[in-house]
């Protein structure tokens, strides 16, 4: 490994006539905190999506945790170490928690059909790991008291919480989070910023987020973007203040 869980250099996607990324360059050090921010349109999401192999770039290079993300399938991607969470919440909602955290195990299960249907040592095994796994991601989490709950009975903030815990099953080595806190109130804010420092150890955190105070309270950089563009790359707080940053959020809504 180099030293950098991100590597990328003049990242291009076009779709049709639109650019929505014009030559982004990015380094994240491994086990940094970093914010992506810029007003809506940015291309946030998309540098994200090509990050995570879920969309192809149109020109420039990307390497991830030393993968080239670009060349790859998007489910090998995510089964070496890169995670994902979405806007909207994406669990079973009839399931319970600790069921959803489970269904995430199953693409790591080693045993065959034929050894599940036969209850063999390997099902057992595999069985055995994940609901040890479960326990563990339901209490860093805070969930451990929810897990027989389902999914769609937990306030906001929980389900968004519940998210995150399928992504730990799965132990990424690097974790993206988009728009985390939106439409959470302040004490689910303040919960999710604890829960994000606290998973942090031992793992990079790439975040898209228009909540400045919860990009300030957790990110040592930030690349700001604007129009397809980067526009600075720098402390929350020197990034801000950034004459170029400060005329490309004024009239627009930065907390939509
Ligand atoms: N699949 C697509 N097809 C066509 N245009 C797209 C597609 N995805 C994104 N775009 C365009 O690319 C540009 C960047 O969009 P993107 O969603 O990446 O911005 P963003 O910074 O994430 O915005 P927001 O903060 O609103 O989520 C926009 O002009 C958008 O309309």
């Amino acid at each position: 490994m180099t030293g950098w869980a991100v590597e990328a250099a003049g990242v291009e996607k076009r779709y049709g006539g639109v650019t929505a990324l014009k030559g982004v360059d990015l380094r994240i050090p491994e086990g940094a905190i970093h914010g992506l921010i810029g007003p809506n349109g940015a291309g946030k999401s998309t540098l994200f999506d090509i990050l995570c192999g879920i969309t192809k770039p149109s020109g420039g290079r990307v390497s991830v945790l030393g993968m080239d993300v670009a060349a790859l399938p998007a489910h090998h991607v995510a089964r070496r170490g890169v995670g994902r969470t979405f806007q909207r919440t994406a669990t079973f909602r009839d399931s319970t928690v600790r069921e959803n955290l489970l269904f995430a195990s199953y693409g790591r299960m080693r045993h065959s059909v034929l050894q599940r249907m036969a209850r063999a040592p390997a099902w057992r095994e595999d069985m055995a790991a994940f609901e040890t796994r479960a326990d563990a991601v339901l209490e860093t989490c805070g969930l451990a008291h929810l897990s027989d709950q389902p999914a769609a009975a937990l306030a906001y903030g929980t389900q968004r919480r519940l998210a995150v815990a399928v992504m730990l099953m799965n132990d990424p080595k690097i974790l993206f989070l988009d728009e985390p806190v939106a439409g959470m109130n302040d004490a689910e804010t303040a919960e999710f910023i604890a829960l994000v420092r606290d998973i942090a150890r031992g793992r990079t955190i790439v975040i898209v987020e228009h909540d400045m105070a919860a990009i300030g309270a957790l990110c040592s950089e930030v690349l700001v973007m604007v129009d397809g563009a980067q526009v600075v790359s720098d402390t929350p707080e020197r990034a801000l203040a950034h004459p170029d940053v400060v005329a490309a959020y004024l009239g627009t809504d930065a907390d939509d």
